[in-house]
């Protein structure tokens, strides 16, 4: 049976003819119709079973995708958030809807969680003995069915991973969005769903640091609760346990990712303090590959050149032990690319604006509107280091893309008309 992503009668022709519109097993909604082909050979008007093949006219807007891999625990909510906020607006859970869903709506803005593509509910992976990592845990043809009718703007029932429960709860209806960003294990991991993406991000977070932040956050919360030292201990321990667990399944399955990635962010522990392993100053890489369209990447001082900066001084107030950026080309997974780098962390965050002002290509509107950016949200974690700045960054150079993409496409019916 083949799906038509977008009612429009311009695109039947005189050998095809709509059977009942209906939401199918793929979940699509509303404007979903589908499609037979009319045996026209034999003049009939009753539809074969043969599907009939028809390129839809997507909807007026198109969804632009964008795609943000990373393991759990890796910073994915807290760059969403950030992202959300150049946008504008307060990102939430649907209204009225399921308290457990994962989804975040905002004006211009749908975030969908992956994990939400699991075939396997908790039980079921304990009893096939998988990890939510294996790809055996999760549905790829209805990732790429949904994703795809977003994109040209038909409104899905995405179903629901409780991450509460461990079990799969009734869908949620997804209208399309301006943006769509696919997040979660693996959206980059099927060809079909990877094609459907106009940009994409790894945050890759070195086993050191994933394990400081997740004892940090596990710490946090016995804390909240008032559990004594020998739980902790014993926390940290199931902790390890399982990073360990998961490993064999994030290398074979999540990591080799990267190399897709239009930008990637490394996080990896300073080399500013000799064997530190507090993990608290960290070394952080924003990987842009070349020639990606719409997408051009930022550089320190002069494009293409090979730069070492230490910025503290007069206008950068630097405690030990200090900061330093990198910038140069490079190759990465045999594709050229630029890397910025920054290791250490900022004592005051407006003096971050010298820092900015040494920045080009950073895609902001107003002088200055990185560094506002990183003070509004001051909390979040990683606002003092590389990471906060260079989700940030991300984040403009996202709705950078998402202004290109709208606006070439606004633009091509009026050049298709003057010639
Ligand atoms: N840049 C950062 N610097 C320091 N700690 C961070 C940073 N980003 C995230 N963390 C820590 O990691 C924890 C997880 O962050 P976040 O919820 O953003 O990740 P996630 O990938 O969405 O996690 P999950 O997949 O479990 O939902 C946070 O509670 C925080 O303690
Ligand atoms: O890797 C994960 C993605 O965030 C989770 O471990 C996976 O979704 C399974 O969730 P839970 O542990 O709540 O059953």
């Amino acid at each position: 049976m083949a799906v038509c992503s977008a009612y429009t009668t311009q695109s039947l022709n005189s050998t095809c003819s709509i059977s009942t519109p209906a939401k199918t097993h793929l979940g699509f909604h509303q404007k979903q119709v589908v499609f037979y082909r009319r045996s026209s050979k034999r003049g009939g008007s009753g539809s074969s079973s043969s599907p009939c093949v028809i390129t839809c006219s997507a909807g007026d807007s198109q969804t632009v995708v964008i795609g943000l891999a990373a393991d759990s625990g890796c910073g994915k909510s807290t760059f969403m958030r950030r992202l959300t906020s150049v946008f504008g607006g307060a990102a939430e859970p649907p209204k009225g809807g399921n308290p457990d869903s994962n989804t975040l709506i905002s004006d211009m803005t749908t975030v969908i969680c992956l994990d939400d593509y699991h075939s396997l509910d908790r039980t079921g992976r304990k009893e096939k003995g998988v990890t939510a990592l294996d790809p055996r845990a999760n549905d790829f043809d209805l990732m790429y069915e949904q994703v795809k009718a977003i994109k040209s703007g038909v409104a899905v029932d995405k179903p629901i991973y409780n991450h509460v429960t461990g079990l799969l709860d009734p869908p949620e209806l997804i209208k399309p969005p301006k943006i769509l960003v696919i997040e979660g294990l693996h959206p980059m991991f099927d060809e079909r769903v990877r094609d459907l993406l106009d940009f994409s991000i790894y945050l890759d977070i070195s086993n050191e640091v994933k394990f400081a932040w997740k004892i940090q956050r596990d710490l946090t919360l016995l804390k909240t609760l008032q559990r004594d030292m020998a739980e902790r201990g014993h926390s940290l321990e199931s902790i390890k346990a399982s990073i360990e667990a998961r490993k064999p399944d994030f290398d074979a399955y999540i990591d080799p990712q990267k190399k897709y990635a239009d930008a990637v962010i490394e996080v990896l522990p300073t080399q500013l303090i000799p064997d530190d392993n507090e993990g608290k100053v960290l070394r952080v890489r924003l990987i842009m590959k070349e020639g990606v369209k719409h997408f051009s990447p930022v550089y320190l001082f002069d494009e293409g050149s090979t730069i070492s900066w230490i910025p503290c001084g007069r206008k950068l107030t630097c405690s030990y032990p200090g900061i330093k950026f990198h910038y140069g080309p490079d190759t990465y997974f045999g594709n050229e690319v630029s890397i910025l780098e920054m290791d250490g962390q900022f004592d005051r965050l407006d003096e971050l604006i010298y820092v900015e002002s040494h920045l080009s290509n950073i895609s902001t509107k107003f002088y200055g509107e990185v560094t506002q950016q990183m003070l509004k949200h001051a909390d979040f974690p990683g606002s003092n280091n590389g990471t906060g700045l260079f989700q940030t960054i991300v984040g403009l150079k996202i709705r950078d893309l998402y202004e290109q993409i709208t606006s070439s496409k606004t633009a091509a019916p009026l050049e298709a008309t003057k010639a």
